[in-house]
């Protein structure tokens, strides 16, 4: 697991370029030693100061650049930052040499090398020459010392050049492009233009969505306050942003659409922007908001710096962004060949059905999120509200998407990062760049479009070395699309099975227990006599009482099948004891077993599965609660037991859920003729997907994947989802309330009628 104290980890050899060379480059007034913070590679490749420019950096005044000593293949190693972010074995496209990259195939090779003598005293922000307010406003917000992207990023964006970055999600990029930007506008201040009247702004940092855009705005707020930072985003007035910029600004963040509207009404005006970032570089290059950027780069200088930043950055981004940028150096501390999501974050993925799906999220979030926040991923807006709405009943919980006001966009993300409520349904515009605080869940309760999405969405948790946990949850006919996802991600999933009931009223009753430590002991005082007279009267009941109610199960919890998890449904288990078998033991016996003890059971047996010992004749199967309670008051034949289960015992075949099983099962032929459904509309309903954008209208997204495999599959799943889920109850009563016999004959083995109708009598 990543730790933020890794940043106080050593690394070997410092480097010993930049004190010689940098001190101008940094602060020309500092009296600290400044260095670089990377260290110098044991190998003759140099660090970081090595780094070559190979076009004329444009220095501010006041701030002389080295000129760089060439070393296209510079290396600077991570060791430090282990858990962080590793740097790269191979370049983002795989077209090493073309470009100059920022990686180290050797660096494990150098980390075993060396001594340790750099320190954490040589990462911290306060030794580096930043501007006295930066370092004070930094530190006061607990940063001290530099993360590894930020440390990558420092120099070569000092030293002007443009940029093309990726590091893991929570890792810092932010910061990264905002600490070198902050500096160069705080220092070339020679005119006193940050207080102007009607200054032109100078950095322009372009964000995917609202929420984003906010977010960044209120980073760079936070660092600097003594510049003016606007945000322009849409779904709000114009006016206040418009009288802002009027006002005079040094920084715009913002959304595309806004953007050009206010450059249309002539309210930004781009002339003077020496800065470019493309925060979510990739997202914001997909289909739909590349014309909005190819229009807003028009109105830019051509002498500027561009920098382009994301987690995730898909070949053709690179590849697009040589259009945009001027000898891009490319900084890379992921990896093609390494797992993409941030270290610290569990993966579990879980095999449901579309009709169990709800259930399990719900038993999901109180057990995994152990009473911390959780967001779950949906697909469509329409999901997201209901899924919320679902959810509601037992966790406090909120949806967010596109299609909701931008003012209750702003309070529902506001309440969540505050705690009113613990779980926020999404669409994928929650996906990027969101940085709240303990969110400590994340469910795909759908699967992303895209790997990328997917190290996106995963992102939200595990952030700034914190630990988290993601599940995935897919349905049988998604298994493949799993296994891509283990391959493009580089990740392996730890395939769970629904959390058992007693799990979900042992986790409901800790966090009860978690709350009530919080209550105040004056409080407590005014219920004491109540809770004396109770006790007296019940004992401990009173309070195991009051621990129900609090758990949300004033009721008891209703029956589930321990197979398909859905409710209404128990899980018996039927044992034959040696010497009354007639024949092999099978699905079909069981069948035929029940519709000679009680018909109606056969009618509606759910799905059937062999126990997995070999010593052991029986099967476990659904059947409805009120079914099964009349069954286990019949009279069995002798030999036979039937009795209800708490725990599936090891099944035959890996258990549920496979395409295979449930042959057997009445239910099973409504899915199938539901999967039929499925596989006409899968192809035709990806390019109508139900997706979020910045200014809430729809925009097409790039399939990022060319091979295609990948998004071919999760076309399919996805609307497999958008059926099953929003027909889950009727695909469920297809079979209970088709009554033909679905079953074998107990007597000829055949499909289609019962022992008492078997023509062969
Ligand atoms: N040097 C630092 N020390 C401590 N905390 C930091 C440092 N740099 C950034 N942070 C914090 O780490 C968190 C994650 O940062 P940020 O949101 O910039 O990550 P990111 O890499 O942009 O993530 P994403 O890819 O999801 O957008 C933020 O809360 C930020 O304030």
């Amino acid at each position: 697991m990543a730790s933020i104290v890794g940043v106080s980890s050593l690394y070997r050899s410092p480097c010993l370029e930049l004190p010689k060379r940098a001190l101008p480059y940094l602060s020309p007034s500092s009296e600290k030693p400044p260095f670089c913070g990377l260290r110098a590679s044991a190998t003759t490749r140099g660090c970081c100061c090595s780094l070559r420019s190979s076009r004329p950096t444009a220095a501010p005044p006041r701030l002389l650049v080295p000129s760089a000593v060439a070393s296209p293949n510079s290396v600077l190693s991570e060791e430090a930052f282990k858990g962080l972010g590793d740097f790269s074995k191979s370049s983002l496209d795989g077209e090493e040499g073309e470009e100059e990259y920022y990686g180290s195939e050797e660096e494990e090779e150098e980390d075993a090398e060396g001594s340790a003598v750099g320190s954490e005293e040589e990462l911290a922000i306060a030794n580096l020459g930043l501007p006295e307010q930066l370092v004070s406003t930094l530190e006061k917000r607990g940063i001290t010392h530099l993360f590894p992207i930020q440390r990558a990023v420092l120099l070569p964006a000092l030293e002007s050049r443009d940029l093309i970055a990726r590091a893991k999600t929570g890792t810092g990029k932010t910061l990264a492009f905002g600490i070198p930007i902050i500096k160069r506008l705080t220092e070339d201040n020679d005119d006193r233009r940050i207080s102007r009247r009607g200054r032109l702004p100078r950095v322009l940092v372009l964000a995917p969505t609202r929420e984003l855009a906010k977010q960044v705005e209120k980073e760079i707020k936070e660092s600097a306050p003594y510049l003016g930072t606007v945000c322009v985003y849409g779904g709000v007035s114009y006016n206040i942003q418009q009288n802002a910029l009027a006002r005079g600004v040094d920084v715009v963040v913002g959304t595309p659409g806004r953007i050009i509207d206010l450059i249309n009404s002539n309210s930004l005006q781009l002339g003077e922007v020496k800065y470019l970032v493309l925060d979510e570089a990739d997202q914001m290059l997909a289909v739909g908001f590349e014309e909005d950027v190819e229009v807003i780069l028009e109105k830019l200088p051509s002498d500027r710096q561009s920098m382009l930043f994301s987690a995730t950055m898909p070949g053709w981004v690179k590849k697009l962004a040589r259009r945009y940028l001027n000898d891009p150096l490319t900084i890379d501390l992921v990896g093609d060949q390494d797992e993409k999501l941030a270290e610290g974050i569990k993966l579990y993925a879980i095999p449901t059905t579309a009709t169990s799906k709800r259930t399990i999220l719900s038993d999901l979030v109180t057990v995994y999120a152990k009473g911390g926040k959780t967001i779950v991923f949906t697909q469509t807006k329409r999901d997201a509200d209901e899924v919320s709405m679902a959810l509601t009943n037992s966790i406090a919980s909120e949806a967010l998407h596109g299609d909701i006001s931008q003012h209750q966009r702003e309070r529902t993300l506001s309440g969540f990062r505050q705690g009113k409520f613990t779980v926020l349904v999404a669409t994928d515009v929650a996906a990027r760049g969101l940085d709240i605080p303990n969110v400590d869940l994340i469910i795909h309760y759908e699967l992303p479009n895209d790997p990328e999405t997917f190290v996106h969405r995963s992102g939200r948790t595990g952030r700034a070395g914190k630990e988290g946990t993601t599940i995935l949850m897919f349905t049988s006919s998604q298994r493949r699309t799993v296994r891509s996802l283990e391959r493009d991600v580089g990740c392996k999933f730890e395939f769970i099975s629904p959390p058992l009931m007693q799990e979900v009223l042992e986790s409901s009753a800790e966090q009860v227990v978690a709350t009530l430590q919080g209550v105040h002991p004056e409080s407590i005082q005014h219920f004491l006599p109540t809770a004396q007279r109770l006790t007296q009267e019940l004992g401990t009941n009173a309070l195991a009482a009051a621990l129900a109610h609090l758990s949300g199960f004033s009721q008891p919890p209703s029956s589930r099948s321990l197979i398909s998890h859905e409710q209404g449904w128990v899980t018996l288990q039927l044992t034959r004891e040696q010497g009354y078998s007639r024949g092999f033991f099978s699905p079909r016996s069981v069948t035929g077993f029940l519709s000679d003890v009680y018909p109606a059971a056969a009618d509606e047996v759910g799905k059937i599965y062999l126990i997995a010992d070999e010593r052991v004749q029986g099967a476990v199967f659904d059947l409805p609660e009120e079914i099964a309670k009349e069954l286990l008051n019949k009279q069995l034949p002798p030999g036979n037991t039937i009795s209800k289960i708490m725990k599936l015992p090891a099944l035959q075949d890996d258990g549920p859920p496979t395409d295979n099983y449930g042959r057997f099962s009445n239910r099973d032929r409504g899915s199938r003729g539901g999967s039929r459904e499925r596989g006409h509309r899968s192809s035709r309903n990806w390019g109508s997907r139900d997706y979020d954008s910045d200014d809430g209208f729809r925009r097409g997204g790039r399939s990022y994947r060319t091979d295609n495999s990948w998004s071919r599959s999760s076309r399919g799943s996805n609307d497999d989802w958008l059926i099953g889920g929003r027909r889950s109850g009727r695909s469920s009563s297809f079979g209970s309330r088709d009554r033909g016999f679905g079953g074998a004959c107990f007597n000829c083995g055949r499909t289609g009628h019962r022992a008492s109708e078997c023509p062969n009598n």
